[in-house]
């Protein structure tokens, strides 16, 4: 039997608009509320190093006025363990940033900097936090998050959505099939997430072995054409026909 698929509503490019002019609306907040009442089982928030979208007082917030999960994406720095450690969300995951990125290019290099990801995932673990790495979907990187103890990965699925042609796509989706099937067979939870569409949700939400997708831009984009509650109710049944149409008890 496939598992239950999560939808984690990722609000960062309702800050984006609302930071444009430097005044409180929209208030992503308030986006968050609409996103649960939608169907999002989380929401996800980027607290970034430059604070480009979400800043400190939303985390504030949405840690004292949403009753779903919060799944808090940091930097694996001493100032973002501090303000995770502070609010104790549901959980953290890991990303790698770069201030000049205009979006997260690649997953975390677990393997590459695995002594300095051991600290925060050991005090992010003990304060009870559910500490999640975003990873490119590589075997290798998967096998040191094993090592490293976090019991949660999400593969980053920007390769797939990216891909122009037809067959680097295909071949995208095989790596994240055959890194979702890995993560299963050590024992990770796997989730996925990163420039997900209508378009390119349904092969991700195909494989069994994902419980939770994370989605945000496209939602917030589309959502300004048809209303945050229609473009995520739309995104859930999408999501939904996919994981139906999966043979029960397939491989992934
Ligand atoms: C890790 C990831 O893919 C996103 O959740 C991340 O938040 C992208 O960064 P921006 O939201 O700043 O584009
Ligand atoms: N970790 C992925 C996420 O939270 C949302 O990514 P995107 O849909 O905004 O690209």
């Amino acid at each position: 039997m496939s598992r239950q698929l999560r939808l984690g509503v990722n609000i960062d490019h309702v800050a984006t608009v609302r930071n444009a002019r430097g005044g409180a609306h929209p208030d992503p907040v308030r986006a968050a509320r609409l996103a649960i009442e939608a169907g999002a089982d989380g929401i996800t928030a980027h607290l970034r190093e430059d604070r480009r979208h979400i800043v400190d007082r939303d985390i504030d917030r949405l840690m004292a006025e949403i009753d779903r999960p919060l799944n808090l994406e940091m930097a694996a720095t001493g100032e973002m363990l501090g303000i995770a450690l502070r609010h104790k969300p549901h959980a953290a995951c890991l990303v790698p940033e770069k201030r000049t990125e205009v979006t997260t290019e690649g997953g975390l290099d677990v393997l590459g900097q695995y002594d300095q990801l051991v600290r925060p995932v050991g005090e992010l673990s003990a304060a009870g936090i559910r500490v999640s790495l975003f990873i490119d979907p590589e075997p290798a990187q998967l096998d040191a998050a094993r090592r490293l103890g976090a019991p949660v990965v999400e593969l980053h699925t920007g390769a797939y959505c990216d891909a122009v042609d037809p067959a680097e796509r295909d071949a995208e989706l095989a790596r994240i099939v055959r890194a979702a099937a890995h993560a299963e067979a050590i024992g990770l939870e796997c989730h996925a997430g990163h420039g997900l569409s209508y378009d390119t949700v349904g092969p991700v939400a195909a494989i069994p072995t994902i419980v939770e997708l994370n989605i945000g831009h496209f939602l917030i984009g589309e959502a300004i054409f048809v209303g945050l509650t229609n473009s995520i109710a739309r995104m859930r049944k999408a999501m939904e026909r996919a994981r139906s149409a999966t043979p029960a008890g397939s491989g992934a």
